[in-house]
């Protein structure tokens, strides 16, 4: 009782800190402001019109001296490998800078090639002298809609700045000049997730994880060991069954598609904030792709109807300064839907075929209706908050996670 009331005191504090924070550039930027917060009357819907395309900045913004821009053309072997060493040593690392994620090659060309996709928007910033690449941020073209509008969006990702030039006010650059180009395809939207709070979230959800290797997450410091448990137990605790329990429950094929995306599309309507998937895009971010993405589904025997899906996408883990590990395997819940068998059993065989597939841990965010399936199936409330934001679109409330849609890589 006093535990929950000290820490809902805690996030009352960490709430009211970052509502008084000042954001220089972002207080200058088309998205809900703090201030905005108290005045419902604010239309909902794009905060800024369109700008005539003539009338978009031409070129590039400037960069600091010893800098240039780099279009990255992730086709290319050696700029994929120069876009994945800059993430796997400067990307996003827990607050005790215990883990580093480490996106995959494969992973990112897969995250940043979809449907329609610009290379302009795969943004890098390199030094003029050596070439050696600092900098990154992209863009993907994405269909979201929110509530019963469709909107054409860019979703932002995987902003970076090299360790050696943080706080240099680099970011503020990249986001114009990724916004910039964005424009200049007549896209005035943008859907992104960060860890840090910013003006002005529209969801706040949770991260939770479950357990698969549990003595390895314990040696690694991502778990502890529960109070009163030995690891004999904590490893029975977490213990799975060796295959999957519900009949017909398969991997995903290509000839599965159409139904996916019917399934899918369904599914998905009744989220405040949801992607517009069709079937170029379902083939895409859903069709199974080694270490990179995992989907199954349930195809019932009599009447051949897809009546479930799962999904899971890869996201390794850089495990800093272990003797034992140097790699953290984790699935990250993807998009799930159950028609037929029930949530519960369909997330346990993913469970069980994430295990079987030797992953460590299985993440999910409480977004959509996981909340069914978290404390059930023995996930543990992660440290980690994720903050959804969308750029130049205002909603007057923000949405509880359980009506939001949507997941970013
Ligand atoms: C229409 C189209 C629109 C397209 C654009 C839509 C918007 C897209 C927005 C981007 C979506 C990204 C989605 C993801 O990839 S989220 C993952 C972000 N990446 C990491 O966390 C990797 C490790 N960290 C870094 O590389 C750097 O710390 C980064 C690059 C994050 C900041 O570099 P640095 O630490 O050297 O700081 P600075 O001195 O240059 O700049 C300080 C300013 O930057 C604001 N800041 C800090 N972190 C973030 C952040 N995660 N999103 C947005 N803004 C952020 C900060 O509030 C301050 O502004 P203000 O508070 O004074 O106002
Ligand atoms: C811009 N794209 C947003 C999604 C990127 N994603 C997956 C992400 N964004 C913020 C998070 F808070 C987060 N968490 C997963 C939870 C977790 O696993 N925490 C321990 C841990 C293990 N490895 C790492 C690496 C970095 C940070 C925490 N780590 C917390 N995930």
């Amino acid at each position: 009782e006093s535990e929950t009331s000290i820490d809902a005191i805690a996030q009352k504090v960490q709430d009211a800190m970052s509502l008084s924070k000042r954001h220089k550039f972002w207080e200058t930027q088309p998205v809900g402001q703090f201030r905005d917060l108290g005045n419902p009357s604010l239309p909902e819907g794009p905060i800024e019109p369109p700008t005539p395309l003539s009338e978009v900045k031409q070129e590039p913004y400037n960069l600091p001296g010893p800098y240039e821009w780099i279009t990255c053309d992730m086709d290319t072997e050696e700029m994929c490998s120069e876009v994945y060493s800059l993430l796997a040593n400067n990307y996003v690392e827990d607050d005790e800078n215990m883990f580093r994620f480490n996106y995959s090659k494969g992973f990112l060309q897969w995250a940043l090639r979809p449907p329609g996709y610009y290379r302009s928007w795969h943004i890098g910033v390199r030094v003029k002298t050596s070439k050696k690449l600092v900098a990154f941020i992209t863009g993907v073209p994405a269909r979201i809609r929110a509530k019963d509008a469709v909107v054409n969006m860019a979703e932002i990702n995987f902003l970076c700045v090299h360790k050696k030039l943080r706080s240099k006010r680099l970011a503020p650059v990249m986001i114009k000049e990724v916004t910039r180009r964005v424009h200049l395809e007549n896209i005035w939207q943008a859907a992104y997730t960060a860890g840090v709070v910013l003006p002005t979230p529209i969801s706040t959800c949770q991260y939770w994880h479950r357990s698969l290797n549990p003595k390895k997450l314990i040696d690694v410091g991502f778990s502890r060991l529960g109070a009163r448990m030995t690891m004999s137990r904590t490893i029975k605790l977490y213990k799975l069954p060796d295959s999957p329990i519900t009949p017909g429950f398969r991997k995903m094929e290509l000839h599965d598609v159409p139904a996916v995306t019917r399934l899918l599309r369904g599914y998905l309507k009744q989220f405040i904030v949801a992607p517009d998937f069709d079937e170029n895009d379902v083939e895409h971010w859903l069709l199974p792709k080694e270490d990179v993405v995992d989907s199954f589904l349930v195809e019932s025997s009599e009447t051949h109807d897809v009546t479930d899906f799962c999904s899971f996408y890869t996201l390794p883990s850089t495990v800093i300064g272990n003797q034992n590990y140097s790699t953290l395997k984790a699935a990250y819940s993807y998009y799930n839907v159950s028609t037929k068998t029930p949530l519960l059993q369909l997330m346990n065989d993913a469970l069980i075929v994430a295990k079987k597939k030797g992953y460590d841990v299985f993440n999910a965010l409480d977004v959509m209706e996981n909340e069914v399936f978290l404390k059930e199936l023995k996930f543990g409330p992660g440290d980690g908050q994720l903050q959804y934001y969308l750029y130049n679109y205002r909603l007057n409330q923000a949405l509880g996670p359980s009506e939001l849609g949507l997941v970013l890589l």
